[in-house]
């Protein structure tokens, strides 16, 4: 099982310091949409650089023009790329044709998607490589991702599976029974007063 952290609200600046601090308990390393949004593929190439025996992940959540989005992401040094999982085939389609030839993996993004088995399957024959069960920041007060995780494993399997959304120091235990591929933690890692002891505590209950 893999720990991704979510990077979204920070700067570069801010994004390198939380990283030095953390990165012996973190596999993958999101440069989250807020991030992207207000810096672009800036910070991708960065933590790429600076962390080049990391994964890292760019949180694209890509709904259109999936070749030519997920190739700027790859090209910019990120190793995996989002799409939703709720957009066109074609788009699918282009964001995998971009990861083949980037030499990447796609996960895609399962919000708002209602018929979450049936589309994972699509997916995953689509070659999607994850398929995250996520809850948006918007509905995390009446939300969470961990009784959809068992529904989309039925279908593809654990290795195809992750998982995001409010997880914390306290909800880990309701994953890890799962093992999914990817468990992803933004604000419970960053958001805390000591990153690298929660980071690390997160990591030792995964292993
Ligand atoms: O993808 C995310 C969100 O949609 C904002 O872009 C977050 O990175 C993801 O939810 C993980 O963050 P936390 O919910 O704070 O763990």
């Amino acid at each position: 099982m893999k720990l991704q952290i979510a990077l979204d609200t920070c700067n570069q600046k801010e994004a390198l310091a939380i990283l030095h601090d953390v990165a012996d308990f973190i596999d993958v390393i999101e440069v989250g949409t807020p991030m992207i949004i207000e810096y672009g593929m800036e910070p991708v190439r960065a933590i790429s650089k600076e962390f080049p025996n990391k994964l890292v992940l760019a949180d694209t959540k890509i709904m259109d023009a999936g070749e030519y989005e997920a190739d700027i992401a790859f090209k910019a040094g990120a190793q995996i790329v989002t799409v939703m999982g709720i957009t066109h085939d074609e788009t699918i389609k282009g964001a995998v044709k971009a990861a083949k030839n980037g030499n990447g993996k796609i996960l895609a993004d399962m919000m708002c998607v209602q018929n979450l088995e049936e589309r994972a399957k699509e997916l995953v024959e689509l070659g999607v490589d994850y398929i995250c069960v996520h809850t948006a920041f918007d509905v995390q007060d009446k939300q969470s991702p961990f009784d959809s995780l068992s529904k989309v494993q039925n279908m593809v399997g654990s290795q195809h599976s992750a998982i995001a959304g409010g997880i914390n120091i306290h909800s880990v235990d309701k994953v890890i029974p799962f093992k999914p591929e990817i468990m992803i933690v933004g604000n419970g890692i960053t958001g805390q007063d000591d990153r690298r002891k929660t980071a690390k505590m997160i990591k030792q209950l995964l292993v």
